[in-house]
């Protein structure tokens, strides 16, 4: 069968709900997004395998963004494709892979990393997988309460599988974090299988569809062959065959990392569209008071809180791009046994995806704020983006921990230029900070993007400067390094923002040539907002660490208020362009034909307070007291 998938998605009904799925239940919210779930899948397995096929492009991503949509919240299965079979093909043997990456396989698999006890520090992780090389099995088990695992989406009910991150101890000698393929449920029946305790955590800000899970292993046996020997291996004698490089086992929260940054663009788009959508329907006091109220969109300062989401969404797409190819290239190399591109991928994909979350939250919840009350009702779906993108800010690597990561690598190379030792291309301005070759401050993309460089170069010194000191008087080495942590992170996140603009940048001035005028003039105008916002939100750094003056400043600023003046009439079409279905949207305020309050009614009469003119409870609650007072 040929279909195009938007359309046949969409007109599945038992996807879509009647009653809003926030007046459902924990339980009920559960069962609904995991009947969806199975539904969706079972349109991706008919993909697979071409029982049908597709007419429209970009399929995956399609399918992606639109169960935004159905789910409203979360796809329980979304670790079971996101990060379950991903980590499979990444890291299993190209036997292991041939027998679990089955299209109409039973598993239904998560990524079980988490313990109570440790998320971020994981060598800290304390399940154990034991070799018994008398049975040629692994022995799981978790030795305290604070092993168990906890937090794995879809792992409290979906999930019969799971893959499991443990410490591997072969003849008593602990060779650190290895992944375990566990069978956890049975097949047919569901029931944990003797040995495991599983179930899940209970509700939290968001991700309330996605049943996050605890479990427990007591002595769990599985076969040597369970363990993903892409590249490390245990033999049947117990010989431990050493990874090329230890930190390969973490790869999937390196790919993870890296294709969150594009999520975020995503979410970014919606929130946007939402808010600016609204801020063209909405009209609320006169700018001068003869005149009609106007859209609150003509407002300087409303525009100053949207375009700048607008630009953002762009920068992250665009930068979620350049990740995701850099990725493909490393992966490449890792695979021809080229190891030496990794570090840097780590580095930059840690602090990437640490200032993409952080300022994807901040901007969601300022679109959120910038609908007034009624981006507070559940109803704007602002709400419930805001509660997925700020939980991006800890998993998959918690925001402070990623910067320092970013920062050992900076100090690396701060380190090098300090004793004079030859640099990389891309830190060749350590140098010229440390030789103080400043260049004349410029107001222009170029110029914003060499004081961004100066920042980092003076905060990456700072933060060293402080280290290096700490360790003169005495302190030993990591205690040092706690001790500047501050510095360093905001060395790491200056990093981040100079990287974002020199690619945003560059790669709009590149992708300007290949498009329209008209277009390229309105791409420019973005890009160059996006610089000017951030020179002025750091202009205080520009000022420590660049040869900017006030006057300069004032410069900025004024180019800065102009932009917003350009990009206002352009504002709806920009994010019209992000194309998001109002099935996707769901939202009340930022539906494509502009009927807030209609819609707004709507919505307020599927609340079952409105099914009787007199609730229940009068009766109960409200009259005894009230008529009793009166007598
Ligand atoms: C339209 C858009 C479409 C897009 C679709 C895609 C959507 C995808 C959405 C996905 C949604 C996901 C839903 C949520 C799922 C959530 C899952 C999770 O949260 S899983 C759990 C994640 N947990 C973490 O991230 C833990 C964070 N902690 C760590 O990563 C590590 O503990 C640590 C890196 C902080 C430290 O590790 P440790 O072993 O202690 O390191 P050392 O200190 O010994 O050594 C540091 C050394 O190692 C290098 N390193 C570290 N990690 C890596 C790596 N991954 N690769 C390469 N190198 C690495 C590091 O650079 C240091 O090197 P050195 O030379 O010594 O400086
Ligand atoms: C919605 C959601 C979904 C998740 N899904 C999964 C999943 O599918 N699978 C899975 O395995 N896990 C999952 N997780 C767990 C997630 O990966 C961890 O919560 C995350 O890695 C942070 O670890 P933590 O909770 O231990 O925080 P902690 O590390 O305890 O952080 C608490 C505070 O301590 C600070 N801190 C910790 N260490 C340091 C340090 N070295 N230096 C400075 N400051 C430090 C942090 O900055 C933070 O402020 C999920 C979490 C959430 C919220």
């Amino acid at each position: 069968m040929m279909i195009h998938t938007n359309n046949y998605i969409l007109n599945i009904k038992e996807l879509w709900d009647d009653v809003p799925e926030e007046y459902l239940s924990h339980k009920e919210r559960y069962e609904n997004a995991i009947k969806k779930a199975f539904i969706v899948l079972k349109v991706l397995r008919q993909l697979h395998t071409g029982n049908i096929q597709i007419t429209d492009h970009r399929t995956p991503t399609n399918v992606y963004s639109i169960q935004d949509g159905i789910f409203r919240n979360v796809n329980p299965l979304l670790i079971h494709i996101g990060l379950f079979w991903s980590t499979i093909a990444a890291q299993a043997s190209t036997e292991q892979q041939a027998e679990w990456l089955q299209p109409d396989s039973s598993m239904i698999g998560t990524y079980v990393q988490t313990e109570l006890g440790h998320g971020s520090f994981i060598r800290g992780i304390e399940t154990t997988a034991t070799y018994d090389s008398t049975t040629d099995e692994f022995i799981l088990h978790t030795p305290r309460l604070s092993a168990y695992k906890w937090w794995p989406g879809g792992l409290g009910n979906t999930a019969n599988a799971c893959l499991v991150m443990a410490q591997l101890y072969i003849n008593g000698t602990c060779h650190g974090l290895h992944i375990f393929l566990a069978q956890i449920r049975d097949f047919d029946t569901h029931k944990p299988l003797p040995g495991i305790k599983v179930g899940e955590i209970g509700p939290k800000m968001g991700f309330n569809t996605a049943d996050n899970g605890f479990l427990g292993f007591d002595n769990h046996r599985i076969p040597r062959t369970n363990m993903l020997m892409k590249n490390v291996q245990v033999l049947r004698d117990g010989t431990y065959v050493k990874p090329k490089h230890d930190k390969l086992t973490y790869g999937s929260m390196l790919l993870t990392r890296v294709t969150l940054i594009s999520d975020l663009a995503y979410q970014l788009s919606k929130a946007a569209t939402i808010a600016v959508r609204y801020s063209a329907v909405r009209r609320q006091s006169p700018i001068k008071s003869n005149e009609p109220e106007r859209q609150i969109l003509d407002f300087v300062s409303q525009q100053h809180k949207l375009f700048i989401t607008i630009a953002s969404s762009h920068v992250y797409r665009v930068v979620g791009l350049w990740m995701w190819n850099s990725h493909k290239r490393v992966t490449a190399d890792i695979h021809e046994g080229n190891m030496g591109q990794l570090p840097e991928l780590h580095a930059l994909a840690c602090c990437l995806k640490a200032i993409s979350s952080r300022d994807a939250s901040a901007l969601v919840e300022q679109c959120r704020l910038a609908c007034g009350g009624h981006g507070y009702m559940m109803a704007s779906n602002l709400p419930q983006i805001y509660a997925y993108t700020t939980a991006a800010v800890t998993y998959e690597g918690e925001y402070t921990v990623l910067l320092l990561q970013t920062a050992r690598y900076l100090v690396k190379f701060w380190r090098l230029a300090a004793e004079h030792k030859p640099l990389p291309q891309n830190f060749a301005y350590f140098e010229d900070y440390i030789k103080k070759n400043f260049e004349q401050w410029r107001n222009s993309p170029e110029g914003i993007i060499e004081g961004f460089k100066a920042i980092v170069a003076g905060k990456t010194k700072a933060a060293y400067d402080t280290l290096q000191c700490n360790l003169r008087n005495g302190r030993e080495f990591e205690e040092a390094w706690n001790m500047a942590s501050v510095q360093l992170t905001n060395a790491s996140e200056a990093y981040a923002r100079s990287l974002l603009c020199e690619v945003f940048w560059k790669e709009t001035v590149q992708l300007s040539t290949k498009v329209s005028k008209s277009l390229a003039i309105v791409l420019e105008q973005l890009a160059e907002l996006y610089l000017m916002y951030w020179a002025l939100e750091k202009h205080g750094d520009l000022l420590l660490y660049s040869t900017i003056s006030r006057n300069d400043i004032e410069a900025l600023q004024s180019r800065y208020e102009e932009l917003l003046a350009l990009i206002r009439p352009n504002a709806v079409g920009l994010v019209d362009a992000f194309d998001i279905r109002d099935e996707v949207l769901c939202s009340t305020l930022g539906a494509y034909d502009g009927r807030v309050y209609e819609r707004m009614m709507e919505e307020a009469s599927k609340s079952p307070l409105n099914e009787d003119v007199v609730n229940e409870s009068f009766h109960k609650y409200i009259r005894p007291v009230t008529m009793k007072n009166k007598l």
